[in-house]
């Protein structure tokens, strides 16, 4: 099945008389499970292509069906966005004041029964992500940028979304980190059978089943036999 499918897509922007036509007649596809690199130049429409996905931005024309459902009929969209999309860019949205260990657990009924069982989960996916016992019971700001993104990434998993994007959530990672939070994810997603579709500017992904890139207001597949061959 497919967990993304656009058709014919067109999405433009107006400010005041001037028109910025980012998509034209768009189509494409993402398999359920799979991990697609989506990259593309500055202003390119990186994040707007994610937030159609999301349905927090429609298109102009065309036609855009997630998880089998075309999203101009999807009635209570914050509800569905909840239940089946993770969102996350480059920018924390931690709760200052609470721990992380509270972060990941807020919103559960510490008298319910199951409790225990999101504690375990959650102290499962810190731990998946690097961070440390000790780590739990700090505040946000005791924590470094990247650690902090870790977290709202171990956040929006506990959530089981069906479908993970990453707008250019490794902006301000380096390479060793983000290496390591690609192996992380892609255990994480390949047994969960989470679609997960990531942007970034670069060219390359070392987890992605397919590098798309955005050019000349469509989606197209990028090969690069240098990186082919690095992958074989
Ligand atoms: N709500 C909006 N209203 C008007 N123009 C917008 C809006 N959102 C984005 N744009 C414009 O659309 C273009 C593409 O923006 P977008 O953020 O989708 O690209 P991007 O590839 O993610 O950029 P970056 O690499 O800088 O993150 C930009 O020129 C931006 O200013």
């Amino acid at each position: 099945m497919y967990a993304i499918e656009a058709k014919n897509v067109s999405k433009k922007y107006f400010r005041g008389n001037h028109k910025n036509i980012l998509f034209e007649d768009m189509s494409f596809h993402v398999i359920e499970g799979e991990i697609v690199f989506i990259s593309g130049e500055n202003k390119s429409g990186k994040s707007t292509l994610l937030k159609m996905i999301a349905a927090m931005t429609p298109p102009n024309r065309g036609k855009i069906e997630v998880l089998g459902k075309d999203l101009l009929f999807i009635e209570n969209r914050s509800d569905w966005r909840l239940k089946h999309i993770g969102f996350l860019t480059s920018e924390d949205c931690l709760i200052p004041y609470l721990t992380i260990q509270q972060q990941l657990l807020m919103g559960q009924d510490d008298q319910k029964s199951d409790f225990e069982i999101f504690t375990e989960e959650a102290n499962y996916i810190l731990s998946i992500l690097g961070i440390r016992e000790k780590q739990l019971t700090q505040l946000p700001d005791q924590l470094s940028k990247t650690e902090q993104l870790k977290i709202t990434l171990a956040r929006a998993l506990m959530t089981n979304p069906r479908i993970l994007l990453l707008d250019d959530f490794t902006k301000f990672f380096n390479s060793d980190d983000r290496f390591d939070i690609y192996c992380t994810l892609i255990q994480f997603v390949k047994k969960q059978n989470i679609t997960l579709i990531i942007t970034g500017e670069t060219d390359q992904c070392p987890i992605a089943d397919r590098i798309l890139k955005l050019e000349n207001k469509n989606l197209v597949e990028y090969v690069d036999n240098n990186y082919k061959a690095l992958l074989h």
